[in-house]
């Protein structure tokens, strides 16, 4: 650390409003209504005589390299005094003792200020205010930071909305320029030098960059930034989502989401789009990287993510397209509509929520709406969507270590509420013994068309739930009466003993099940009252022209 010596007794100065010198005299007794870091005041009920501050030591200027610590300093000479610091030039800024800033005032009147680890924008004028009832006096210093003539490394982050934010730590205006990994050429973030210390690179199109600072005045070009990877401004992902599909028609709509089928001109396939809103973004994110990361046949696929799309704040999920709607829907109206299509499509649903467990993810969103069928395969084939809802689990599915106790846990949702296990209604931390509860519903409502819990009223069906107070009616069960143990064991009021998914897939039930046909009327009636206001069948009726 070099220490400038020259005097700054011409900063020197009096506080405005206040004098250095004493303009009255107050006498007070001294006791317990001390004030923090003044002089020492003796507490045994001596009159003390209190006086303005006077400056007996200004502070000096002081140079430093770059990361070492400088420390300015001052003396006064007062009673119960304060001291305080600002930064006057080229910025104000009050200082707090904390971070990199260390602030002390001894009791013989010593004001200090240390900056550890310099930076370049450290640089400017430092003012020293000591005060007290009477009075204050100020005097201000320079800190000089040498960085050695280059500027600084720039700090480079990802923007929220897109493109990339860089930082840098200069006092003087600055070109930022940027360099495409693999081109080699440096080119200018801006026409004139910025002088603010940031800048946002909105527009940048998808790709690996460098960021180096390039002094205005000198022309001396700091070193560059390790690549950063861009995954392109707002607009950029618009134009490139615009090229690639070619919107069709709404197919579903959801609390956070509006899904449409579209085109990817580049491949042909027929997509799924699943727009998400602003706000929810986490949401997307996580279902993107769930659906991506692994594949199950019963589980929907996810193909790209797009931020910012279709407008600023909203995300775009590019799914695979299930083309046969709701699966209940489509066996409501399917003359295979037997026990044997059941078991098989329940074994298809515990399947895939064997394979979420068993990747640490709890679905907790299982319900009709979500449970689609694609039809364009030899065999119609489950798929469970809308992971939107989903918790990643640390330490296993077995709920141990899960960070779904962090989770912020909301009511059910009156659509989800049939569906909702006792300790979900009860607020309980999310878990996977939830998708097997709303397992066992769905299988219930998918023999007999009939909502197992649900009553009158919300209240009414929620004491059902937690009481676990439903039956099986023989005039509702004849000739599948076989599946009612497998339901017992997955509508199991305590999550420790409920069923999970792979032991409900041993069930004797999956080979005993039978040709006995379903009644529709029931299962119709069912998915008409939970049909949305508007939405009329327009799932139902999708079809995949590629089958
Ligand atoms: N890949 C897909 N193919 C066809 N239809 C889909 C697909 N994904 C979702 N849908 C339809 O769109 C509807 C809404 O989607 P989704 O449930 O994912 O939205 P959401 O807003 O997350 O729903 P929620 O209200 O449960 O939060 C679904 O119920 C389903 O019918």
């Amino acid at each position: 650390m070099t220490e400038g010596l020259r005097c700054v007794s011409d900063r020197l100065c009096v506080w405005q409003g206040l004098s250095k010198r004493a303009w009255g005299l107050k006498l007070r007794r001294g006791g317990s209504s001390g004030s923090s870091g003044s002089a020492a005041e003796p507490n045994d009920g001596v009159v003390t005589e209190l006086r303005a501050p006077e400056l007996s030591e200004p502070a000096a200027d002081v140079t430093v390299a770059a990361g070492a610590s400088a420390t300015l300093s001052c003396r006064g000479l007062a009673t119960r005094a304060t001291a305080s610091w600002r930064k006057t030039a080229p910025e104000t800024l009050a200082l707090r003792h904390g971070g990199r800033f260390a602030i002390s005032f001894t009791s013989d009147g010593l004001a200090t200020l240390t900056i550890h680890a310099c930076r370049a924008s450290d640089a400017g004028v430092y003012c020293c205010l000591i005060s007290n009832e009477l009075g204050g006096v100020q005097c201000s210093a320079r800190l000089t930071v040498a960085t050695g003539g280059l500027p600084g490394v720039p700090v480079v982050r990802a923007h929220p909305g897109g493109g990339l934010v860089v930082q840098w730590d200069e006092s003087e205006a600055v070109h930022l320029e940027y360099c495409r990994v693999g081109e080699g050429e440096w080119r200018r973030a801006t026409e004139t030098p910025a002088t603010a210390n940031t800048l946002a690179l909105e527009e940048l199109p998808a790709g690996q960059y460098s960021f180096r600072v390039v002094s205005a005045r000198s022309g001396a070009a700091g070193s560059a930034s390790g690549p950063a990877t861009c995954g392109g401004g707002g607009s950029w992902q618009r134009e490139q989502f615009a090229r690639r599909y070619t919107l069709e028609e709404e197919i579903g709509r959801g609390r956070s989401a509006r899904v449409l089928s579209a085109r990817d001109t580049g491949t042909g396939q027929r997509v799924a789009l699943k727009q998400v809103v602003s706000g929810r973004g986490a949401d997307a994110v996580r279902e993107y990287r769930i659906l991506s990361s692994g594949a199950h046949g019963a589980v929907v696929r996810a193909l790209a993510l797009f931020a910012e799309v279709p407008r600023a704040g909203a995300h775009t999920l590019v799914l695979e397209l299930v083309g046969g709607g709701p699966l209940l829907d489509w066996a409501a109206s399917s003359t295979d509509y037997n026990e044997r299509t059941v078991a098989t499509h329940t074994r298809q649903l515990l399947s895939a929520l064997e394979w979420l467990h068993s990747n640490n993810v709890a679905h907790l969103d299982v319900r009709p709406e979500n449970i689609l069928v694609e039809l364009g395969g030899a065999q119609p084939q489950l798929k469970l969507v809308d992971l939107g809802s989903a918790v990643e689990l640390e330490g296993g599915a077995s709920g141990s270590g899960s960070n779904a106790d962090s989770t912020t846990v909301l009511p059910p949702a009156p659509a989800q509420l049939e569906f909702a296990p006792p300790e979900c209604v009860l607020g309980r931390p999310p878990a996977p013994a939830w998708d097997a509860w709303a397992a066992g519903v769905f299988l219930y409502v998918f023999l007999t068309g009939l909502s197992p819990f649900l009553d009158e009223s919300i209240e009414e069906t929620t004491a059902n739930i937690i009481k676990c107070d439903y039956c099986f009616p023989p005039e509702h069960w004849g000739g599948v009466e076989r599946a009612q143990e497998l339901i017992r064991r997955l509508l199991e009021p305590v999550p420790a003993r409920r069923h999970s998914p792979a032991e409900a897939l041993r069930d004797p039930w999956f080979e005993q099940a039978g040709d006995t046909q379903l009644s529709s009327t029931q299962l119709k009636t069912f998915l008409e009252r939970r049909r949305p206001a508007g939405l009329g069948n327009a799932l139902h009726s999708l079809r995949s022209p590629d089958t």
